[in-house]
């Protein structure tokens, strides 16, 4: 049973991590499952479902537009879909919560559908670009009226048939890409989308794996991803495995933490999300896979992580999309690592929950560790090993990543680090505080 997260908590530093822990499941990979569920025909079973607030956003949408969906007293969830062009109008508008990718995946499903449906999310969603979806959906012919700068509320109109379209992606974005493949899903003819750089690749897996008629080629100008439209698709039961976003947390702690050694179980190790566990090896870390396998269609390991001495790095550019949710984790490690680490190419993390490249640089500095700000990244040099000093109070502006980030910090530090504001850390990750307790970690809540 998952603590429930009280706004403030403060972490103590750790004598040393040990054991073994199981990740929840991918977020990623939980909302496209219930989505597409959704719009197949008949039952379908997704087990291993992230039951965190964000994923639960998205399954209340898809309830909200005629799909029927329950979860067994043995974690299976159950989805009556409606088929691709039968999501119904919701009476209410949806409230997404903190979730940037319910909310642009689910403007790609309601573009192509003769439906009306009005977005709302907290003040953090809310501060969010949806332009980037606006624009492509908008060719297909959805009316959309947003918020000043393209922000929530937002209301879409839907068109039914739509306009499939050639796409070329402006930004290195999964959620754009997704966005506006659901929405080919129901619109006549070939919807393609052309990706410069490779973002993760969940949609096209499912999206094939569900029945739909998807190809994927590489031209001269990226990707292409191409999709028939007014596709039939068919249910199915679906493994979710382990989020390596939410392993990265424990990958930093056992990697900064003297005397450490955690293994991390059923971590999906997809080549577009595994950019972390390749930077920190470059930095020296400990990470070792065991018992490869397969799981849902997706690569998993166990990961062994033993305590280690980083060395700083210029961290590759091209690693960015493939790790682009575990920058701040990336940045706690570099804390602690010999010399400067240089991590840049990634300004989409001003976008995120938060902006992630200020706020890290924020509650960093406040405890003792020296960085540089750029626009596409920091510059941090690290302790080489020792602890950093701790002491602040940081705040994680309605951002889950940060505050696990700074959770993480905490156990290496002189003086214990409070966080405003843990609640966020349920939206992707429910038992995170079970999982520092298990491995001897020690909070103290309120
Ligand atoms: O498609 C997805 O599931 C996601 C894509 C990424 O966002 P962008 O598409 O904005 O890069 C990532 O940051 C987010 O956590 C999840
Ligand atoms: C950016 C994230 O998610 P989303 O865009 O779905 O809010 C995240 O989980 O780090």
């Amino acid at each position: 049973m998952a603590h429930p997260l009280p706004r403030s908590v403060t972490i103590h530093p750790a004598a040393r991590l040990q054991g073994r822990i199981r990740v929840p499941g991918d977020k990623s990979i939980s909302h496209r499952a219930l989505m597409l569920s959704a719009i197949a025909i008949g039952e379908s079973r997704i087990e291993g479902l992230l039951e965190g607030e964000d994923v639960l956003a998205t399954a209340a949408a898809m309830r909200a537009m005629g799909a029927t969906i329950s979860r067994g007293d043995d974690a299976i969830w159950r989805v009556h879909g409606v088929g691709v062009g039968g999501l119904l109008q919701p009476a209410t508008a949806l409230d997404m919560g903190n979730s940037g990718t319910s909310t642009r995946l689910l403007m790609g499903l309601v573009a192509s559908h003769p439906i009306t449906v009005t977005f709302t999310g907290d003040a953090s969603l809310s501060g969010r670009p949806m332009n980037r979806v606006i624009a492509p959906l908008g060719l297909m012919g959805a009316d959309i009226t947003a918020s000043p700068g393209g922000r929530l509320p937002l209301m879409v109109r839907g068109l039914c048939p739509a306009i499939p379209i050639t796409y070329t992606l402006p930004v290195a974005s999964a959620q754009v890409k997704s966005a506006v493949l659901l929405a080919g899903l129901n619109a006549p003819g070939i919807t393609r989308v052309v990706e410069p750089v490779a973002t993760r690749d969940h949609s096209e897996r499912m999206l094939a794996g569900f029945g739909a008629q998807l190809t994927v080629e590489q031209s001269e100008t990226g990707r292409v991803i191409s999709i028939e439209g007014e596709a039939n698709l068919k249910p199915q039961s679906i493994t979710v495995p382990g989020d390596p976003s939410s392993a990265a947390f424990w990958m930093v702690a056992a990697t900064i933490v003297p005397g450490s050694d955690v293994v991390i179980e059923n971590v999906g190790l997809n080549a577009t999300r595994a950019g972390l566990v390749t930077a920190l090896r470059l930095m020296g870390a400990d990470i070792e896979e065991q018992d490869a396998r397969t799981v849902g269609g997706e690569p998993v390991a166990d990961l062994r992580v033993r305590h280690a001495t980083l060395r700083g790095i210029d961290v590759p550019h091209d690693l960015a999309p493939s790790m682009i949710d575990e920058y701040p984790a990336l940045f706690v490690a570099a804390s602690f690592a010999q010399g400067r680490t240089i991590a840049r190419g990634a300004d989409e993390l001003r976008v995120k929950e938060s902006d992630r490249i200020a706020v890290m640089l924020a509650a960093l500095t406040a405890n003792g560790v020296s960085c540089e700000e750029h626009e596409d990244g920091l510059t941090i040099t690290g302790t080489g090993g020792e602890p950093i000093a701790g002491g602040a109070t940081i705040a994680s502006n309605l951002d889950h990543r940060i505050a696990m980030s700074m959770v993480v910090a905490g156990l290496h530090a002189q003086k214990a680090i409070t966080i405003d504001d843990a609640s966020p850390i349920a939206t992707s990750f429910p038992n995170f505080f079970d999982l520092l307790q298990t491995l001897g970690g020690d909070a103290t809540w309120g």
